[in-house]
């Protein structure tokens, strides 16, 4: 569903180049829930501009169901970090989910009942009314989460969505973004700078490398597929699983720092 080939970028300015990304390859199967991990700086968000067609690629490509990507891709959906940001605040919460669905000219019967189903999965079906700015920062990200499912995507890309919320709304959040997932059958790539939040969420874990970047490791996430914030997380396989993720990532970092001689 998901293939990137050799995805290179350099941002250039003034006599000043940086590669953000040195060649980044891998692909996900339909219906896979994968979890990208790197340090900080490794071109995350640059790979995710670039797989959302907001950014050209220096050079390699994205394909999203064959289809080369040269701008935003129909049946692709992201969710921000920044929920503030990413909400109109003069719009109500169902006007900020029916938005998109306007954009994709659909009648209003079926807009009106995408918006209200998609309230409904992420809990917030009473909030309709509110604006944004009435809305906890959890709620808040619940309306982004719902604006994207009402989309009905066929890819969703999430980047760090829940790093600015507190940590119990962030658990809900994660059993949030599973049942969604399972739901809707939807292609997920999740990009987050939390090894256990990627264990604990994924099917698999990409970790980047540092910047240069490349795909320092691809791990299997052989847990049970029924997951619970207590129990998974308390199993010795999510301990072993995290602590080799966490060893991955501690190699990228010495790699850079010992002038990038990362894999
Ligand atoms: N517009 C830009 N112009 C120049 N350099 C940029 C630009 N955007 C990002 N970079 C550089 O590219 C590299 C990767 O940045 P990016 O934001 O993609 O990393 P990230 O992994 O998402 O970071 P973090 O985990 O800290 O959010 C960094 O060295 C950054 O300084």
């Amino acid at each position: 569903m998901l293939d990137v080939t050799g995805l290179r970028k350099i941002y250039r300015g003034g006599d000043r180049e940086v590669e953000a990304v040195r060649d980044l390859t891998f692909s996900l199967p339909e219906g896979e829930l994968a979890c990208l991990v790197g340090p900080s700086g490794c071109g995350k968000t640059t790979l995710l501009k670039c797989i959302s067609g907001l950014m050209q690629p220096t050079s390699g490509t994205v394909r999203v169901d064959g289809r080369q990507v040269t701008g935003p891709p129909p049946g692709m959906a992201v969710v921000f970090q920044e929920y503030g940001r990413s909400l109109f605040p003069w719009l109500t919460v169902q006007d900020n989910v029916e938005l998109p669905l306007k954009e994709k000219r659909l009648p209003k019967a079926r807009r009106r009942e995408l918006v209200g189903e998609a309230l409904e999965a992420v809990g917030l079906g009473h909030a309709a009314a509110a604006h944004p700015w009435e809305l906890s920062g959890g709620m808040q990200q619940r309306v982004a989460i719902a604006r994207a499912i009402a989309y009905e995507p066929r890819v969703l890309l999430m980047d760090e969505p829940f790093a600015a919320v507190d940590a119990q709304t962030r658990a809900d959040l994660e059993d949030l973004v599973r049942r969604l997932w399972k739901r809707f059958s939807m292609t997920v790539l999740f990009v987050t700078h939390d090894i256990d939040e990627a264990v604990y969420l994924g099917q698999r874990v990409l970790v980047l490398s540092s910047s240069p970047t490349v795909v320092q490791d691809d791990v299997r996430i052989d847990l049970d597929d029924e997951r619970d914030q207590l129990s998974t997380r308390s199993a010795p396989r999510f301990a072993e699983l995290r602590s080799h993720v966490y060893a991955e990532i501690q190699s990228a970092k010495q790699g850079a720092a010992a002038g990038g001689a990362n894999r």
